[in-house]
């Protein structure tokens, strides 16, 4: 999978590429992130990215050009590499509520573009002109897009083949049951008082499955009944 990025802050996304099960997977190739930032696009003096809101009001407004310029760059790029042209996404609370189904169809593409918008906001001729879909990671108003993208970017990676190992993906499939997670227990048996649930001790996989489902049950119907509403959307795609 390919993904271009336009953002100010490339470096932010080493949080990826340098860590964990998202560094590994770049390192082996599993997905290639590729940067495209806005001051190197700028057809304006002094690499100038933004300037002042028509209409007045705080802070300063993200200029159409360099951006329109960079998106196009990523879309040229993406083309004349692999004769494809994926989606154009803007990280805003403006945008979709995104969803593991989304992290699904992303997963699937070859390629698409993440927009990230730093300052009061983009010229909206840029969302009119080059976006295709505004997805928000919930109710809320970060600095930036860059760590909204990088959520999706993580939530998408992990499911590319070959990127979880066999016990994660398995983990992975319970979740696509469309229910919350089980929980978990390690090494030592007796921490400050509290035991391992014997179950876990007995060896009998049968009767572990059994409670480790009943449980995902209880704690999705206790703190997330929504889903089990409709178990189709949540995690299911
Ligand atoms: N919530 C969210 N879900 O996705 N993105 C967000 C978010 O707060 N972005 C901050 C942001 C987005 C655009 C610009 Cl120009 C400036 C700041």
């Amino acid at each position: 999978m390919r993904c271009d990025i336009v953002t100010l802050f490339p470096e932010m996304f080493a949080a990826l590429t340098e860590y964990g099960v998202t560094g590994r997977a770049a390192k082996r190739g599993r997905y290639t992130l590729v940067f495209h930032n806005p001051r190197d696009h700028t057809p304006l003096p002094h690499r100038q990215v933004d300037d002042r809101p028509y209409g007045g009001g705080p802070g300063m407004v993200m200029r159409p050009e360099p951006l329109t310029a960079a998106i196009r760059a990523a879309k040229t790029a993406q083309h004349t590499e692999l004769g494809f042209t994926g989606p154009v996404i803007y990280l805003s609370p403006q945008g979709k509520r995104f969803t593991q189904a989304d992290a699904h169809r992303l997963a699937q593409y070859p390629a698409f573009t993440l927009l990230c918008g730093r300052y009061e906001g983009i010229d909206q001729r840029v969302i009119d002109l080059e976006v295709d879909e505004e997805l928000s990671l919930g109710d809320f108003v970060l600095s930036g897009g860059e760590l909204a993208a990088m959520v999706v970017l993580d939530a998408t990676i992990r499911l590319l083949p070959g990127v979880l190992g066999d016990a994660e993906s398995a983990r992975r499939d319970s979740f696509q049951a469309g229910l919350l997670d089980h929980p978990h227990y390690t090494r030592p048996e007796t921490f400050e008082g509290l035991r391992v649930p014997s179950v876990l001790l007995s060896g009998n996989h049968t009767a572990i499955q059994k409670w480790r489902q009943a449980q995902a049950m209880e704690r999705t119907a206790r703190c997330r009944p929504d889903l089990l509403d409709d178990r189709k959307d949540a995690f299911n795609p």
